[in-house]
């Protein structure tokens, strides 16, 4: 493993109910790299992310992170270090500024605070107009989904999982989540994306799952 490597995987594999999603995988990934991974619907790549940061249990012993392997890291340190953005992102009860910081009630993330102009900026650069007090649950598919980025992004994780970030959007939306992601990557943050439809202007390798292979699309 190569000083800059933030993840490795070692015979990464999945299956499920007597399914191969993945066969045995090896693939190292540098700091700041951003992947993408495309392929039909149902072939495991929301799987694959979930299995990745232990979301999911099976394969944590075919994960390295930082030259360690993930097994013997502690759940509160792995979350800090590796966020997973879910495909359909939930809200929890309460309003947007709640769910903005609530990573921020974590014992890893003490003394962290976000003010409210550093949150309205935020949701202004992925064009979000809504009132910080508004209530979360109430907020469109396409809003939350905005929303539930930036709470992971403002925590700066060294590597970001991002399932389907731009599927609810409409393209001019969609353009402004491409930008914050590249200016996110640009400042070292690891990126796996999966995104069914390709993502715009995504430089890095990208892969496609198919018959249970990563293919690298060249
Ligand atoms: N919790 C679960 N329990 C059992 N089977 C599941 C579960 N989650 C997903 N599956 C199955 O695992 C396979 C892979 O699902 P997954 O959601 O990873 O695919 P995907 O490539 O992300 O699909 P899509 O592009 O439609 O989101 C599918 O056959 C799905 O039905």
């Amino acid at each position: 493993m190569t000083d800059a490597a933030v993840i490795e995987l070692r015979g990464f594999a999945i299956s499920r109910n007597d399914t191969l999603l993945l066969e045995p995988t090896d693939m190292v990934i540098a700091t700041g790299e951003r992947l993408l991974i495309t392929g039909p619907s149902g072939c495991g790549k929301s799987t694959f992310l979930k299995r990745l940061c232990a979301l999911e249990p099976g394969n944590e012993e075919q994960v390295w992170l930082r030259g360690e392997q993930a097994a013997r890291w502690e759940m509160p340190k792995l979350r800090k270090t590796m966020a997973y953005l879910p495909q359909t992102p939930v809200m929890l009860e309460g309003s947007v500024r709640d769910n903005l910081c609530l990573g921020l009630s974590l014992r890893v993330y003490k003394g962290m605070q976000f003010s409210d102009d550093r949150l309205r900026d935020a949701l202004a650069s992925v064009n979000l107009d809504i009132d910080l007090e508004s209530n979360a649950t109430r907020l469109s598919p396409g809003q939350k989904a905005r929303v539930a980025l930036l709470q992971r992004l403002m925590l700066t994780p060294d590597v970001l999982l991002c399932d389907e970030p731009i599927a609810s959007l409409d393209q001019e939306n969609a353009q402004l989540v491409v930008r914050v992601l590249a200016e996110a990557g640009a400042a070292g943050m690891t990126q796996i994306i999966v995104s069914h439809q390709g993502l715009p202007d995504l430089y890095g390798r990208q892969y496609r799952l198919n018959q249970a292979r990563l293919e690298l699309v060249e």
